[in-house]
């Protein structure tokens, strides 16, 4: 099955109710955005719909979360970003939102609040569920067609993201359409070699990953890092410290050293994990240790140099380069030298990908962002397309335009 894109239909003069996900770091206390990475990745798409009008769904963090706010800072960064007003309405299908999108104009921007002050978008249910809410049913009375743009909630099964395609014609839009087909190349025409990187603290969302891509044979390597490389180690019988082994233990991935075991067992010679790592002494510097000599009481935060060399050497030598996590605590400038290295050897791949947040802000932040092939704006939803499955929103994107297409 395909979905639809915007090249597919006519959008002009239509009112188009657009997902986009502009959930993005907030100072709670000023409300001033602090990255405006999705904004700028999802303006083309709002750009692309300039004759018609354009109603804007979104959210902001989750209820309960300090940076769940209200929706004005983003209506106001959309507009100096595409140069055109956007107007902002605090309501999202009641008698305000509506009386707003009746008196749009050909060529308006129109945002509505955090859709999920709505508590029905943050239930997880089925798209048929989803289509009797009374949250899809109000929207979808206030538009013509269903634009999903939201690849960073692409793999939530909420109402706005499966209700409205199972009920209205609905496409991709250009945001979401760049992300599928980009991340699918790794699955199908990557230049090869290709390596994955697995770092960060996403213990679980790396074991799947590294389970589907060794198993299908799409890596020809996986390198570990980050904490995804001590589960690693700790499963290939390594006392990686009480810290470390501790760490685990709070971010509830004990489970995943079994894994690891099993991976191992399967696929030693295509797993590559770190020979040296940093640990933080008791002075609270850098020290360099190979892995038999991890002290008990210290924490690994870092790859080490000596497995740094060998590391960056695979990836210079990679056709194609996937990179989730980063790996060691970059926010210590002493644990930061691994993460900052492999990125810029990634970075020279012919086809290099980046997932996750973290890793996308040290990406930019080395100003080495214009060297990768793509920066997925997903981090839950990119780990998650790597992972083999299909997403809840391009599953409902698909299922819509088998039904609706063209009509
Ligand atoms: N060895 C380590 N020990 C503890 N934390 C680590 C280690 N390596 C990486 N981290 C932490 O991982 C965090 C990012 O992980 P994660 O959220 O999975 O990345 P991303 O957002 O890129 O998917 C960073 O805050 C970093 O400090
Ligand atoms: O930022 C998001 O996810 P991400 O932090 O995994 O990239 C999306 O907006 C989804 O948000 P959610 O994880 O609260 O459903």
């Amino acid at each position: 099955m395909k979905f639809g894109t915007l090249d597919d239909i006519e959008t002009d003069r239509k009112t188009v109710l657009l997902r986009v996900d502009f959930n993005s770091p907030i100072d709670p206390a000023s409300n001033l955005i602090l990255d405006d990475k999705r904004f700028r990745e999802h303006a083309p798409t709002v750009q692309n719909l300039s004759d018609s009008k354009v109603v804007v769904i979104t959210h902001q963090s989750r209820p309960q979360k300090k940076d769940f706010t209200t929706l004005q800072a983003h209506a106001e960064r959309l507009e100096r970003l595409i140069g055109r007003p956007v107007d902002y309405t605090d309501d999202i299908f009641g008698k305000c939102a509506r009386e707003a999108v009746r008196s749009m104009d050909c060529g308006d921007v129109l945002m509505l609040e955090n859709v999920r002050f709505n508590a029905e978008e943050n239930i997880k249910m089925s798209p048929q569920d989803a289509a009797s809410t009374h949250l899809v049913r109000g929207l979808r009375a206030m538009g013509d067609i269903y634009v999903n743009d939201a690849f960073g909630t692409a793999h939530r099964s909420q109402p706005t993201i499966v209700g409205l395609p199972y009920s209205m014609k609905s496409v991709a839009g250009t945001l979401m359409e760049r992300e599928v087909k980009t991340l699918s190349k790794v699955f199908t025409d990557a230049p090869k070699p290709v390596t994955f990187v697995l770092g960060g603290t996403k213990v679980d969302d790396s074991m799947d990953v590294a389970k589907n891509v060794l198993d299908a044979g799409i890596a020809d390597q996986v390198l570990v890092v980050g904490v995804v490389s001590n589960v690693f180690l700790a499963a290939d019988g390594v006392d990686i410290g009480k810290p470390s082994g501790d760490l685990i233990k709070t971010l509830g991935y004990e489970g995943e050293i079994g894994k690891a075991k099993e991976m191992l067992k399967n696929h030693r010679d295509r797993i590559v994990m770190p020979e040296h790592v940093a640990i933080k002494n008791t002075e609270g510097e850098r020290e360099e240790v190979s892995v038999d000599k991890i002290p008990s009481e210290r924490p690994v935060l870092d790859l080490g140099l000596e497995s740094l060399i060998p590391f960056t050497e695979t990836i210079k030598n990679s056709g194609t380069v996937v990179f989730n996590g980063p790996a060691g605590v970059f926010e210590e400038e002493a644990f930061s030298t691994g993460t900052f290295e492999l990125l810029k050897a990634a970075g020279k791949a012919d086809f290099s990908v980046v997932g996750g947040g973290h890793t996308a802000v040290v990406v930019e932040s080395l100003g080495i962002d214009e060297s990768f092939s793509h920066i997925s704006t997903g981090g839950g939803a990119c780990i998650e397309f790597l992972t083999g499955k299909k997403l809840p929103a391009v599953a409902a994107l698909e299922e819509s335009w088998a039904k609706f297409g063209k009509n």
